[in-house]
């Protein structure tokens, strides 16, 4: 299937330098943030956040993560579904994973790093947890930007702090030959929130709203893409949508990519009244975020064309 490079995603750029709350402009930013993703479900944020020696440590030891021995990384069990080790799939034979539970917490970090390194590993404590705190403060800006332009700061500031994280390395084996390979198949999040960063090699491709795929080009090593999950679609009362994506392979590289996802937990989401209206009746009974992604991998789940409407749709 061929895809094209066009539409591009909508880059917005979010280094603290830029970004002044006390100006005019900071409104503006907000706006374009939530256009965005009303638009694509998705967008290209250019952060600062981390440095590039941040960056190259956290690639690095990506590689060193998945070049454990498999019985290492199979140790890697957690009680939410895929959020632990994941390999070896019949369908998507490239794909490995590895999750990171309450990753911005030091307790998170350890426990993960006692399993894959008995003996220690205290670099990749330490820059695991600088990463995801830094990618975590992005994403308290674009929520906050997102609140603000929907004139719900209050709701969100009473959700915020059920906002947990799980970072998810992931390694893509390259295709080797010239034939595109499927790399995870088309699919929407089924957290609140994901942000995305890769080493050089692309691969990730997002179903645009007329039904073709477009490719992701990260421009920069300062590049994240800002992805809606089906949490926040229903958060938002389905004015923003969460995309499908996938990702294909081609040529001879290895990809690397650390995802984060903000989930919320314990706390009952629900769409703020002023989302509502009679233009936008409400469309999701109010639901728990990790009973929602359990649902998702039962039979009934998995197989249904839009889990997020059959589990809390009205
Ligand atoms: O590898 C990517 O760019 C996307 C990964 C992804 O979609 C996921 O882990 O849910
Ligand atoms: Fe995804």
């Amino acid at each position: 299937m061929g895809s094209t490079t066009q539409p591009r995603l909508p880059v917005i750029d979010l280094s603290s330098k830029n970004l002044n709350l006390n100006s005019s402009s900071w409104v503006t930013k907000c706006d374009e943030v939530r256009l965005a993703l009303e638009e694509y479900g998705c967008f290209m944020a250019v952060y600062d956040g981390v440095s590039e020696e941040l960056r190259d440590a956290m690639f690095l030891a990506s590689q060193e993560l998945f070049n454990l021995p498999t019985q290492v990384k199979v140790s890697n069990v957690v009680d939410t579904p895929y959020n632990g080790y994941i390999g070896q799939q019949p369908m998507v034979p490239l794909y490995e994973s590895l999750g990171i539970e309450n990753v911005t917490t030091k307790e998170g970090v350890e426990s993960f790093t006692k399993l894959m390194w008995p003996s220690g590993n205290q670099s990749f404590c330490d820059n695991t947890l600088m990463y995801s705190n830094a990618v975590a403060k992005l994403d308290q800006i674009v929520m906050k930007m997102v609140a603000k332009s929907y004139g719900i700061e209050e709701h969100y500031e009473s959700m915020r702090g059920s906002t947990t994280y799980l970072l998810k390395p992931t390694k893509y084996l390259s295709a080797q030959g010239n034939e595109e390979m499927l790399g995870i198949l088309p699919h929407t999040d089924k957290c609140f929130m994901t942000y995305l960063y890769q080493d050089e090699v692309n691969g990730l491709e997002i179903l645009a709203k007329n039904g073709e795929w477009f490719e992701v080009d990260y421009s920069s090593p300062s590049s994240f893409v800002v992805m809606a999950a089906d949490a926040f679609m229903a958060w938002t009362n389905g004015r923003v949508e969460s995309p499908t994506h996938r990702v294909m392979m081609k040529g001879k590289k290895d990809r690397y990519v650390l995802g984060l996802f903000a989930n919320i937990k314990d706390y009952i989401i629900e769409s703020p009244q002023q989302l509502l209206d009679e233009n936008h009746p409400l469309q999701f009974k109010p639901f728990d975020n990790y009973k929602y992604m359990n649902f998702y991998y039962t039979p009934e789940g998995s197989t249904s064309e839009c889990p997020l409407k059959t589990y809390c749709g009205i």
